[in-house]
């Protein structure tokens, strides 16, 4: 069962209901039903006359009317993070039809509560609380965007990539399509060679495409028709530190946004303190990248990706190298970045284990070409405390990702074998 606090924790992150005044969270973490749901169950069905609210605690519910191109900006699909609201369309008053069902593709855990005593508790908080219910009510009807929610859709729709050195084409990746939603952290893990970083080359615009697209909140950001190019939207962090040596963490810290001209020295030293701040980094800020460890440093060019504000982080290999006490340490650095910032998030990592207890969705690639083979839904609550690696549930995880990876490793061994011949 989940307590008063943490139904209100859970409530809480929606960033909807957190803007509503505090008794409405309040109401609702008292009134709400805890429903588990097995995988396949239906929640709620199109012509269900239910006029229920769901807010999701665990697991992964999919709504299969929902078309890809209405996925853009309005409703979702899935839905898949810890306090996101769903079911509501039958609820508000007013609202053009738009009823869909929803399915759960693994065991799922909701908030339930009634639709109709939820509209009036939000009048009864009067107009800020009808406001905030209208604001709700736009974002997830299909007007987000325009009213400026929350940045960092990613789609790759049947990206290719062929690398023709000296005319030997090397397909690197192929038919490959995924959607990362706003502030989702997604891992991609596969094979030596199957193209996890010519896709996040291609998502950063460091490199052309062959066939297909990438789209960045529904705007074309790298396809055959233009030539990509990187932008302060999505912030890199490499395997190989990029902090200046010759720089203290706080000139690290604001020199981009500085030269950029996207903010004043001042203000970016307000930021860059702020930041440092909120992740216990303050004492540092006049160190040297050469007088901080590894694992420092690492941390130190997390918070630096944030700077700028970006809509995507993509993290390619960041921690491989670093010893696993050190990993641990960068890990729970990364995972309060996250907390606090939920920003979109593709990482790519050889290490399953950092992939299950980082993401919220771990993505296998086949062997090359690349395209996505399994998608491994990681329902495990956030904030994740470091035992959760011993947990069965996790290790349950981990099992499902090594033996994807280990079959297309195989696949590349004996591919490789052949080539070799
Ligand atoms: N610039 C390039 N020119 C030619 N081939 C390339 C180039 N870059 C990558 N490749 C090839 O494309 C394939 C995919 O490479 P990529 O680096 O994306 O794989 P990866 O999954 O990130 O590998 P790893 O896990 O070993 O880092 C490999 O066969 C690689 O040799």
């Amino acid at each position: 069962m989940l307590t008063k606090d943490q139904r209100r924790t859970i409530l809480g992150s929606n960033r909807h209901l957190n803007r509503m005044p505090t008794g409405v969270i309040d109401a609702i973490a008292e009134q709400a039903e805890v429903l588990d749901f097995a995988k396949g169950a239906v929640i709620f069905n199109r012509k269900d006359s239910s006029v229920k609210c769901y807010i999701l605690v665990s697991g992964h519910v999919s709504h299969p009317e929902v078309q890809a191109a209405e996925e853009q900006f309005s409703i979702a699909r899935e839905t898949t993070t810890q306090g996101q609201l769903f079911g509501w369309a039958a609820a508000v008053d007013g609202l053009p039809e738009r009823i869909i069902s929803a399915r759960c593709d693994v065991p799922t855990r909701v908030l339930a509560f009634d639709g109709k005593w939820f509209q009036d508790l939000c009048r009864s908080h009067g107009e800020p609380g009808l406001r905030a219910l209208q604001d709700l009510v736009r974002s997830y009807a299909g007007h987000e965007r325009k009213i400026g929610g929350r940045h960092g859709w990613l789609s790759l729709r049947n990206v290719q990539k062929v690398y023709d050195p000296l005319g030997k084409a090397t397909v690197a990746v192929d038919g490959c399509s995924i959607e990362i939603r706003p502030g989702e952290f997604c891992a991609i893990v596969g094979p030596s060679g199957c193209g996890k970083s010519t896709l996040l080359n291609a998502v950063a615009g460091f490199d052309t495409i062959t066939d297909g697209e990438i789209l960045l909140d529904g705007e074309c950001i790298n396809s055959t028709k233009i030539m990509p190019k990187p932008g302060p939207d999505r912030i890199v962090v490499f395997q190989h530190g990029a902090l200046f040596p010759w720089a203290t963490v706080l000139e690290n810290m604001i020199r981009g946004p500085i030269v950029q001209g996207k903010m004043t020295k001042a203000q970016a030293t307000k930021r860059a303190r702020e930041l440092l701040a909120q992740v216990g980094l303050s004492t540092i800020e006049d160190r040297y990248p050469a007088g901080m460890s590894s694992g420092m440093c690492r941390r130190v060019e997390i918070v630096r990706a944030l700077m700028n504000d970006p809509r995507v982080i993509l993290l390619d290999e960041p921690f491989r190298g670093l010893d696993a006490l050190t990993k641990t340490v960068v890990h729970n650095a990364l995972l309060d970045m996250y907390e606090m910032n939920r920003k979109t998030v593709l990482f790519i990592t050889h290490d399953l284990e950092e992939a299950i207890y980082l993401a919220d969705r771990v993505l296998v690639m086949t062997t090359r070409p690349g395209s996505i083979k399994q998608t491994i839904f990681v329902d495990l609550p956030r904030p994740r405390p470091t035992e959760l690696l011993g947990k069965e549930e996790f290790l349950q995880l981990k099992d499902e990702a090594i033996a994807a990876v280990h079959e297309e490793a195989v696949k590349a061994f004996e591919a490789g074998e052949r080539e070799m011949a």
